[in-house]
């Protein structure tokens, strides 16, 4: 026998006992959740403001490979504001919000299509294959998977042009489903023609919802960088748990210029057929695994028929921690 075989004279540390067998109860209450999604779509928004620290993005890395080889479906659509912001200001190129939304010039778009595809979505796909060769990074340009409509966000009562901003007019899922099929994890990045091939920049949010029912996914996951929606921003720590579509809808338009897009794409998902939609918090290691596998409830869930449930923040200091203002706060 070699020496790192343990025999039967190997003296057990009853630590380690006592490790392996919480490791295994562990394995064992995963088996309903297991159940439930085998086989299923999730598709999984990662936000820009969630991935700008390498543990975390390693974490979610292993969370997204390791629903692939629980026998899920997961799809990634990310986002990537905060890089983008990082290069437009080292191009010395100015940007705004207006609505959650950045307005887009010509010259800004080209920095969103370079940002995202270019360099965001390799660098997910670069961290997800480190596990294995399974992701496939792809945009809302490849083969035909997103049609954008110029959008005209209502502010401040005024339909209002923000540029080349598009919402998802159509979605033709097949190189999506294409590579589910041959057991990949797709990577979307979300800038997306028109119907003249005019490049857009779509909010990730947004394009990730149209993707989750264009898939028929069982749940939306939306990671970001706050515990959930907080029910009286910024003034209180308390985050709903759990509302329904109806109770969503009547809030959304009081909400602050972050959460817009956010919560529009959960109240979206779920108003068209996605089962459930949750915001979580992506400054959480393993948020993504805490969320599916557990039923303590993370974050704040959309789900048809749910009466609106407050709890207090896990985080006391919650409202500051996050990592600055929301965009186009000011
Ligand atoms: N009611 C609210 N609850 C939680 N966060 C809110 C709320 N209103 C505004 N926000 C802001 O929205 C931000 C999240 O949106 P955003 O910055 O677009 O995130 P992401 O990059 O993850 O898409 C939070 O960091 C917070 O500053
Ligand atoms: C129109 C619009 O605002 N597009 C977004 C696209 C990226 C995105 O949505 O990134 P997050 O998920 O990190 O916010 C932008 O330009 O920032």
């Amino acid at each position: 026998m070699t020496d790192d075989i343990d025999g039967p004279d190997h003296e057990w540390d009853p630590a380690d006992w006592k490790k392996a067998t919480a490791k295994a109860a562990t394995l064992a209450h995963a088996l309903p959740w297991l159940k439930k999604y085998h086989g299923k779509v999730i598709v999984v928004k990662y936000g820009g403001n969630a991935m700008t620290d390498d543990t975390l993005k390693e974490a979610f890395a292993e969370d997204i490979v390791f629903l692939r080889l629980a026998g899920f479906k997961p799809v990634v659509v990310h986002g990537g504001g905060p890089q983008i912001n990082a290069m437009l200001d080292r191009l010395g190129i100015e940007s705004e919000f207006r609505g959650g939304l950045r307005v887009t010039t010509p010259e800004t778009m080209e920095v969103v299509r370079m940002v995202l595809t270019g360099q965001v979505g390799r660098e997910l796909v670069g961290l997800l294959n480190q596990h294995g060769d399974l992701a496939v990074g792809l945009s809302g340009e490849d083969g035909g998977l997103f049609t954008a409509r110029r959008s005209t966000p209502v502010i401040d009562g005024v339909p209002t042009d923000i540029g080349l901003v598009g919402e998802v007019k159509g979605v033709r899922p097949e190189a999506v489903l294409d590579l589910i099929d041959a057991g990949r994890i797709p990577v979307v990045s979300t800038v997306a023609p028109d119907d003249d091939g005019q490049v857009h920049n779509v909010n990730a949010d947004t394009a990730a919802a149209a993707l989750a029912v264009a898939l028929g996914a069982e749940k939306l996951l939306v990671l970001t960088d706050v515990e959930g929606l907080y029910a009286d921003w910024p003034n209180s720590t308390d985050v709903i748990g759990e509302i329904s579509p109806e109770s969503l809808a009547e809030i959304v338009p009081e909400l602050a210029t972050g959460m817009i897009p956010k919560m529009t794409a959960c109240l979206t998902a779920v108003q068209q057929g996605v089962k459930r939609a949750t915001v979580i918090d992506g400054r959480e290691p393993h948020s993504v695994l805490l969320e599916i596998f557990t039923d303590e409830g993370v974050g704040t869930q959309v789900v048809p028929g749910a009466t609106t449930r407050l709890r207090t923040a896990l985080y006391t200091t919650s409202v500051d921690k996050g990592s600055g203002p929301a965009k186009g706060a000011s």
